[in-house]
This record gives structure tokens, sequence and C-alpha cells, in this order.
């Protein structure tokens, strides 16, 4: 079954409700927020007020019954100076990965763990066809991609379906509620700051009425009350954005809310048993491995590790091992919305961040699977550190990006292979992102001309036969490039993908690549050894350990953004292209699974600071401290030319705690920080002197038994 969707898609970027949903509509009218004074410009309606309150624990009711009350609130507020900007601010967070720059991709369903496995179209076949009430979806407009991908997480939160009646009408009649009932219910209170940007957050995810994210964000407003950032936002609009951004792609209430606390133990005076006491060690958790990530990234950061790609791929092992991907996910978040309101920050900073994200957490997303907050990602840092080139090169792809060709492209070959009885599963399309049409000019040496993969779809169908049958269809409908064909079923490539690919030349005389593969195929490309991620990191010899490790953060990601839907519609379809084994356990035979046995038996990472310089260290499952003094002493006595370890001299501190018993094992993550016992300048007197002993004693014992006189001649 097919769901209507083009409203959506076609929708500005602030929204991302469905068009008949009164949210969206309202999403596009001016706004005001403003529930009490009024205030002429931003910073003064973001004004923290002096005093702090305390955390509020029990009795909380939802600032709005449901998004349609948030809306009808909206709705009916009046216009004022500087909300708009704000929301402008608030809008444009999200309307980065513009169709045109960012890569985008079309489909008609798509599931949550589909979201996850790049873009996925248009599905249907000859057995099941579509709808002719349905209307195909389009990601266009100028967040087009990021506003798809939205939408297929929002698909199992939501309801969107224009055939499923009159739930639009429904919601209009949830309009009527009494606002100050629900803002003081409870003994709750906001500030107008705070209720203007939970209403923006409401509008845009319905997981913002819910009681506990509602509690999560009333706590993250008192931690940071009076925090503003260089842009001059209160701090809490990163933490709502962080939120929303989880909330967009499926996550539960328990993801969204450590969203929102995501900085409250660093930045605010929140501790880990205060978070856990109020919303459980879940919320608690995952908050502490943001922490622990961030501290990680700024100590990378500082030291410029993730330049060299051994430490680099030791360290996005590392994050994923050692907190639960999920945590990983928020700080992924986190990090897009910082890069999406870079601008405030001075060049340096800007570069730095963004060197760091195009190190570290682009290629995590990319591990993760999530395409659209990689290429998101991969586009801001490409901005932000190759500014001229990418000037130039959005400018030319400004000018020959043609969406609408794309979309004429899947109609003409859906109906083809409709008229030759050819089923099929998908038919999906993508634009290539900027960065990565840049990549690969880089990378091949080609001009823009040169790149045939610009304009992309792919097509899965049941059977080997049926890609040549398609081939066939395909090359009927439109001219062959000639010696672009790659038949990789008959020729798989060394991984095991296998596809067929073509570039034939399509409406407006435009180069489209089209690959065509069944959905084993099509799942080995996408979970299997041939993976795209893998593909992408230009390194098929990653260890098992690696393997299992992105597999399962894999899995715990898609499986939380699944497990949240309760809603079965949402995945109907897209069983088609899913791997056939849910998380967490994969049945024995699952050819595309490894077992996550990792943990016990794998490596262990660890983060060695020796004097001030970090390094990304491997170590075998059960190594202790004591292994890594080792280590470091023989490092150390390799580098100098003392005869003695220097593993002794060494005071360890693990996690910024000194060692009470260092045969305690290594764990993923742990932080050992080797500092000498003597201050280093007495150090190296010492380790003079006694090097002068050393060899005193043994020039005497070598020197004694020939001559005496020249052994004190030497001395002398
Ligand atoms: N998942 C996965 N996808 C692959 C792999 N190899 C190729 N692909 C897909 O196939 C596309 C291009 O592969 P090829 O046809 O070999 O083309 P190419 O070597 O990049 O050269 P061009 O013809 O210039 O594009 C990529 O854009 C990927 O989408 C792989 O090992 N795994
Ligand atoms: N022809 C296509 N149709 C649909 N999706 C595609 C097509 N080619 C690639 N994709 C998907 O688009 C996403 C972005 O891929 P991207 O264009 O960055 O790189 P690529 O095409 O896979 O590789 P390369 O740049 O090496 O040719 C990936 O999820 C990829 O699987």
């Amino acid at each position: 079954m097919a769901v209507s969707t083009i409203a959506l898609y076609a929708s500005p970027p602030s929204s991302v409700c469905s068009t008949p949903h009164p949210c969206q509509i309202n999403a596009h009218a001016s706004y005001d927020f403003e529930l009490g004074s009024r205030s002429s410009s931003p910073a003064a309606s973001t004004a923290p007020p002096s005093t702090v309150q305390k955390p509020v624990m029990g009795g909380l009711s939802c600032l709005f019954s449901s998004p349609a009350a948030a809306v009808k609130h909206a709705a009916l507020s009046s216009n004022f100076n500087g909300e708009e900007d704000d929301l402008k601010e608030l809008g444009s967070s999200f309307s980065y990965s513009p169709s045109k720059f960012g890569g985008s991709s079309w489909k008609r369903d798509q599931s949550p763990v589909s979201v996850f496995h790049g873009p996925v179209s248009c599905s249907g076949s000859s057995r099941s066809p579509i709808s002719s009430t349905s209307v195909r979806s389009i990601r266009g407009g100028t967040s087009g991609l990021f506003h798809g991908f939205v939408r297929n997480a929002l698909g199992s939160c939501l309801d969107y379906d224009l055939d499923a009646g009159d739930s639009s009408a429904a919601l209009v009649d949830e309009l009527t509620f009494n606002l100050e009932d629900n803002l003081v219910e409870g003994g709750f209170h906001f500030e107008p700051y705070a209720r203007k940007l939970l209403l923006g957050a409401q509008l845009r995810h319905k997981i913002f009425c819910e009681e506990f994210v509602i509690k999560a964000f009333c706590e993250a407003e008192k931690a940071h009350r009076g925090q503003m950032r260089a842009s001059g936002d209160p701090y809490l609009q990163h933490c709502l954005e962080t939120a929303v951004l989880l909330a967009l792609i499926g996550a539960n209430s328990t993801v969204v809310a450590a969203g929102l606390l995501h900085d409250t133990l660093d930045d605010a005076f929140l501790t880990y048993d205060y978070i856990c006491g109020a919303f459980g060690a879940g919320v608690a958790d995952l908050v502490e491995g943001v922490s622990k990530l961030s501290h990680l990234s700024k100590l990378a950061r500082e030291n410029n590790t993730a330049c060299k790609s051994v430490e680099a791929d030791r360290l996005h092992t590392m994050f994923l091992a050692m907190a639960d991907a999920r945590a990983v996910l928020i700080k992924l978040a986190d990090r897009l919305h910082n890069m999406m309101t870079l601008d405030a920050l001075p060049v340096t900073k800007r570069q730095r961040f963004a060197k760091e994200t195009l190190e570290i957490f682009a290629p995590l997303a990319n591990r993760l699977g999530i395409s659209s907050w990689k290429e998101q990602l991969e586009n801001l840092c490409f901005k932000h550190l190759n500014p001229s080139q990418h000037e130039e090169l959005s400018s030319k792809l400004v000018e020959s990006y043609d969406d609408a060709m794309i979309t004429c492209a899947i109609e003409r070959l859906e109906q083809a292979l409709k008229d030759e009885g050819i089923s099929y599963n998908v038919i999906s399309g993508r634009h290539k992102s900027l960065y990565s049409v840049y990549c690969k000019m880089l990378k091949k040496k080609l001009t823009i001309d040169d790149i045939h993969d610009i304009y992309g779809l792919r097509l899965i169908v049941d059977k080997e036969e049926d890609c040549y049958k398609a081939l066939t269809t395909v090359h009927r409908l439109w001219s062959e490039v000639p010696g672009k064909l790659k038949d990789y079923i008959c020729r798989p490539k060394f991984n095991g993908y296998q596809s067929l690919h073509t570039v034939v030349m399509a409406e407006g005389n435009v180069p489209l690549e089209v690959q065509i593969r069944t959905k084993d195929m099509h799942l080995q490309a996408e979970f299997g050894f041939a993976a795209h991620w893998r593909y992408k990191e230009d390194d098929c010899q990653h260890s098992s350990f690696v393997l299992q490790m992105v597999e399962w953060a894999r899995w715990v990601v898609t499986w939380q953004c699944e497990a949240m839907s309760g809603d079965c519609s949402s995945v109907r379809y897209a069983d088609s292209v899913k791997p056939p084994c849910k998380f967490p356990s994969h049945a024995a035979d699952c050819p595309y699974s490894y077992r996550p046995d990792c943990g016990q038996n794998g490596p262990v990472f660890v983060i060695m600071i020796e004097n001030d310089k970090m390094s990304v260290q491997e170590f075998s499952a059960n190594s202790t401290i004591l292994d890594l003094l080792e280590r470091a002493g023989r490092a150390s006595s390799r580098l100098t030319t003392y005869r003695f370890p220097l593993k002794e001299e060494l005071r360890p501190r693990l996690n910024h705690k000194p060692v009470s018993d260092p045969k305690s094992k290594l764990k993923m993550g742990d932080v050992i920080e080797l500092t000498p016992a003597i201050p280093d300048k007495y150090l190296t007197e010492y380790r003079e002197e006694i090097q002068r002993m050393y060899d005193r004693g043994l020039t005497v014992s070598t020197m004694g038994t020939s001559s005496s006189s020249t052994m004190v001649g030497s001395r002398s």
C-alpha cells in the first residue's frame, strides 16, 4: 500500500508534519508564541529570569495536549517582532541538506529501518500495484533529503496517511484547550522564551507533548538558565534542537529526554544521581555516555589525533564500543546542530570543529548508517573548510541539479516495468551530495562533466533474471552511454558486491546511473561484507571486531527507532529490503550478521596520555593497567638511551583518578594518564645522573680487567 506524502516533502523547512495536518499549515504561518509579556527583540524574549527554581520532579503536565493544541495556540497568537527571526534560525537549523547541495532522494514508503540504510523510494510491483489515489513523494525544495529522511521516521510516529480518513479533522477538533490551565497545572511554569521553544518543538514532533519529555525540557531549562550561545541564543535552544533531531529520526522518549539533558553534567550543575533519580538510569546512563564521548572527542581534537588514520579508525570503533550506540546518536545530533549553527564562531574555531567533524563524526554517522546526517555533516564541513571550492561547485550544481528529472524517471521506469509485467520491490532515486561529488572529482581527477552518477536510480527486484529483463527495459526507455555497463552479477566485486550498473541519457540529456539488483544482493550491499559504509571507508580490511561493533551499533539504532513506532503499517512494504532477523537476537544462520559477542573477546581501545600526548591504543581482551605500563615503559626505553624501563617512574591515573589496583582490567574508552612520579625537570637530571653512574659502572667493570691507567685517563 502506498502512502500519500507529496505535500509533506513539498513543505517548507520548519515543518515535518504532513500537509493536511494542522501542524504544518500553521508551521508556515507567521508565529507568535509569546504568552506573557510582549518582547520586542529575541534577546529580550530570551533573557533568563534572575531566580533559579528548584527542580520540579512530578505532577508535570503537558504544555500542550497535542501538536494540534500547540498549533491552535500558535495560530491564535498574534505576530510580533523578533519572533520570526528566532524561528527562522530554528527553521534554518533544519533546513540544511538542500536538495541542491545535500543530496536528495525520492521514495514512496519507507520503514524506520530503511531510513538508516540509504534512500528507498517508490515501492511497488506488478503484484501490488500502487493505488491510483496515491501521490508520489518528492524530496525536493530546499530541504529535500532531510525532510524526506525526517518524514520517514515520522511515518512511524504521526498519522500522515491521507487515506486514513479524517485524522486531520479530528486533530482540528482537539484545538480547543485552555492554555492557562496547561501552563500552571502541577505548579509548573515556563518562562516565555522556554514556552516558545517548546511550542516550536511540539509543532515539529508530538513526542514533545509527552509528560516525560516536557519534564526533561523543564530540567534542561533550569540547568542551562542564563547560559547563552555564541549566537546570542539561549543554550536551551541547542538542547532542544538536538532533541528534535533525535525525535525526527524516530528516537523514543528516553533518548529524546537524554538529548535534552545531554549537556547538563558538563555545562550545568546536575549530577548523575540527580538525573537518575528524576528520569531513571536509562536517561542518566545516556547522558553520562554522551559526556564521556564529549571528553574524548575534545581530547582528540586538542591532540589532532584523528588525522592519523589508524587512530581515527580506533576512535570510531571505540566510540561505538564504549557507549550505548544511542549515546553516539545523541552526540551526533548534538554535533549536527552545532555544525548547523557554526557561523557565530570565529573562522579558526569553525575550521577546527569542521575538521574534527569530518574526521570523527561524519564517519560515525556513516557507520551507523544514518546517511542523511552524514551528508549534512559533510556538506557543512566542506562549506567551512573549503569555502571557495564549495561556492564554486554549488553554483555549478545549482544550475544542473534537477529534482523533477528524477521523479519523472522513476515514474517512467515504474510504468514501463508494469507494462512489461516485471515485478519489483523498490525504485529509489537520489542525487549525489555536493561533498560526495567533490570527493569523487578529487579522487578520480575528474571534472564535474565526467561524473555520471550525479543522478541515480536504484531498482530492487526479486529474481536475478528480472535484473536483466529490467536492464533491457531501462535501455529501451533511454539511450545507453557506451562503455558504462557493469555487470557485477556475473563478476561480483572482491567483497561480494553484486549489481548491474548502467548509465543512460535521461530527459534533458542528463546522465542517469541506474543500479539494478535483487533484494538479496541489496541486503549484502547494505548489511553484509559489501556494506556501503565499508565501501565508503575505502577499506575492506576491518577486523571482525570492528565489523561486529559497527553492526551491533547499527542494530541498536535501527531497533531503537523501530521499537518505538509500534506501528506495523510503517514497515509493511519495507520488509522486503530489511534484514531477516531482528535485534537483539539474530538467527544463528543469518548471513548478514556478526555475533555481538565482541564485548568479551574483542580488543580494547583506550586513550593513553603521556607527556600531554594522546594516543589511542589497542590491547587484547583482559589486558590490565600493568600491561599498559609495560608497553609505555618499553616504548619509552626504546626512545631514550637509558637502559632501564621507565614504567616505574610513571604514575598512572585512570579516568582522572589514581590507580588503586594496577591489575585491574582495561575497559573500552578508558583514559589513562601517565605522569612522571618526579617532575619532568628533575627527572631528566635524575636520569642523566643515573645514566652517568651506570656508564661509570660499566666502564669500571669492562676496563678494570685490562688497563687501569686508561680507565683513569678516560674518567678525567
Ligand atoms: N554497498 C556497496 N556499493 C557499491 C560497492 N561498489 C560499488 N558500489 C555502488 O556502485 C556505485 C559505483 O560503482 P562503479 O559502477 O564500480 O563505479 P565507479 O568505480 O565509482 O566508477 P564510476 O563509473 O565513475 O562511477 C557506487 O556509487 C556505489 O553506490 C560496494 O562494494 N558496496
Ligand atoms: N544509483 C543510485 N540510486 C539510488 N541510490 C544510490 C545510487 N547510487 C548510490 N546510491 C546511494 O546514495 C547514497 C549516497 O551515495 P554517494 O553518491 O555519496 O556515493 P556512492 O554513489 O555510493 O559512491 P561513489 O561516490 O564512490 O560513486 C548511498 O546510500 C548510496 O547507496
